[in-house]
This record gives structure tokens, C-alpha cells and sequence, in this order.
């Protein structure tokens, strides 16, 4: 069984398509990256898997459990990053940790050594009594991340995790994910970033006009196209050049 499944997943806004028939299984384990050029339908499509928008037609599942049909089951299986990170502004980074860690029923205890464990790793520790309002793009999304992976969820969300981080705190987040992959959990993430998709991702589904343009293991992309620069590949395919060889 497939970590997470989505199959069949549309959704409109009006007149636009944002997410076409989009399917695609992630296996445990993977690290399954979302690309594709702004407006693609990135966005759409993990707010769909991890249950805050429904579906116009489609199913996601993730560990078995059907995200629309046990909401309650299916999140408590999820680690969520939104795009605009979902923190409480004026709570402070380390307020918002301990409370979402409340709410998902951490041990007290337990919860404390956590955020102080991920704190200290995300370079947080001075910033620990800062109201999250006062906190720059790249430490709010570094809470973000903190509270997605705090009671280590088998399956993670992340929407542009890097986005406005800079270099050594990005490093330190992707090592993180690679770990959390590693120890057998699974993650999917959006990117624009190609360089990040290439390094980080072990899997890919490239995207653009909210339709799935690729998807599998990152190394058969860059195979079947017989290319050095992942770029190029990538650009050719959001631009339709050679889509008929694949889906
Ligand atoms: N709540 C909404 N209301 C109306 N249109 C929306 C809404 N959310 C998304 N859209 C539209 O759906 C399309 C897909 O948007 P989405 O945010 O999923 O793209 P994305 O790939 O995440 O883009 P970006 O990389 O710029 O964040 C876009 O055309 C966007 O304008």
C-alpha cells in the first residue's frame, strides 16, 4: 500500500481549472517533490491531500485512511507546513509549539524536551520568547517546520519549505527532512526550486496548469531524456515539448 494515494483529484476556482485529474501513489519512505511554475496548482493540490479544501471530484488517502471521509483519523497521521506557515502571530515560537504539541496529545513532558530539542536544531533558542509577529519570513517558516515534524507524523506536508530561509537554516532543513525520510516516514513537498527538487526529492511530479505532467523516481526523469541539466527538462515539459512521451 502506497503511503499516500491521490487519485482522480480535481478542483476549480470559477472559470479556472486549478487541479486538473490529478493522480499520483507516494511510497513510504520517499520523498516526493511537487513541482512546478507559479499558479501550476501546487498550492491546491497539497491543501486537498492534507484536508483543508475539498475536492470538486477525486479521493486522497493516506496510509489507507480516506482524507475526506475520516478527517480526524487522517490528519492525526499528518505533519503539516502551509504556505503561509499557519502559525499564531501573537503567540511566541515557543507558545506555539507547546500549544499545537497540546492539541495533538503530546505527553507533557515529552513536549517540552521536543521544542527545546528542535528549537536549539533550528537555531531558534534566541528567539524562543519572540512573539511570532516579530519574527522574520525565514524564523516564522522554521517554526513551521518545527511544529510540522514535532510528534513526528509518519507522512509530512510541506509547502515551499525553504522559501525565505536562508542558506545554513535551508541546509539544516533538508538534512532534517532527509532524516525523516530515512527513518522510514514519507514527504511530500512543493518547490520552485530546482536545484532543491534535484538533490533533495527521490521522486518528482512536475506540474503546470493545474495538470500532472510526470510522475516517478527522479533519476527515470532525467534518463528518459537522456539530459544533463534537470532545468532543462523541466522547462521542456511545463512548456508541453514532451509531455506525449510520458503520462
Ligand atoms: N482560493 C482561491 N480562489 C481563487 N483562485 C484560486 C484560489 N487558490 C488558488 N487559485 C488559483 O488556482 C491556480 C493554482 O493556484 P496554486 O496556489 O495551487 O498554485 P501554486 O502552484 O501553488 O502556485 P505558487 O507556486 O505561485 O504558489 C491559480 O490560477 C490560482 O490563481
Amino acid at each position: 500500500m502506497p503511503a499516500v494515494e491521490v487519485k482522480n483529484l480535481s478542483k476549480s476556482f470559477g472559470e479556472v481549472k486549478a487541479v486538473n485529474n490529478i493522480s499520483f501513489d507516494v511510497e513510504e519512505g520517499s520523498i516526493f517533490g511537487l513541482l512546478g511554475p507559479n499558479g501550476a496548482g501546487k498550492t491546491t493540490t497539497l491543501r486537498m491531500i492534507y484536508g483543508v479544501l475539498r475536492p470538486d471530484s477525486g479521493s486522497v488517502r493516506v496510509l489507507g485512511i480516506d482524507v475526506w471521509e475520516e478527517p480526524r483519523k487522517a490528519k492525526s497521521l499528518m505533519g503539516v507546513m502551509p504556505e503561509d506557515t499557519g502559525i499564531y502571530p501573537r503567540l511566541t515560537a515557543e507558545e506555539n509549539l507547546i500549544y499545537f504539541g497540546k492539541v495533538r496529545g503530546m505527553d507533557e513532558h515529552k513536549l517540552r524536551r521536543r521544542v527545546s530539542e528542535l528549537l536549539k536544531i533550528l537555531g531558534l533558542e534566541e528567539k524562543r520568547f519572540t512573539i511570532a509577529d516579530k519574527l522574520s519570513k525565514g524564523q516564522k517558516q522554521k517554526v513551521a517546520f518545527a511544529r510540522a515534524i514535532l510528534d513526528e507524523p509518519p507522512i509530512l506536508i510541506l509547502d515551499e519549505p525553504t522559501l525565505g530561509v536562508d542558506v545554513m537554516s535551508a541546509r539544516e532543513i533538508r538534512n532534517m527532512i532527509v532524516d525523516y525520510a530515512r527513518a522510514g516516514r514519507t514527504v511530500i513537498l512543493s518547490t520552485h526550486n530546482m536545484w532543491e527538487a534535484e538533490k533533495l526529492c527521490t521522486h518528482v511530479g512536475i506540474i503546470s496548469e493545474g495538470k500532472m505532467r510526470y510522475v516517478g523516481k527522479r533519476e527515470d526523469l532525467e534518463k528518459l531524456y537522456e539530459e544533463k541539466e534537470f532545468e532543462e527538462i523541466f522547462l521542456r515539459m511545463v512548456r508541453g515539448e514532451v509531455i506525449e512521451k510520458v503520462v
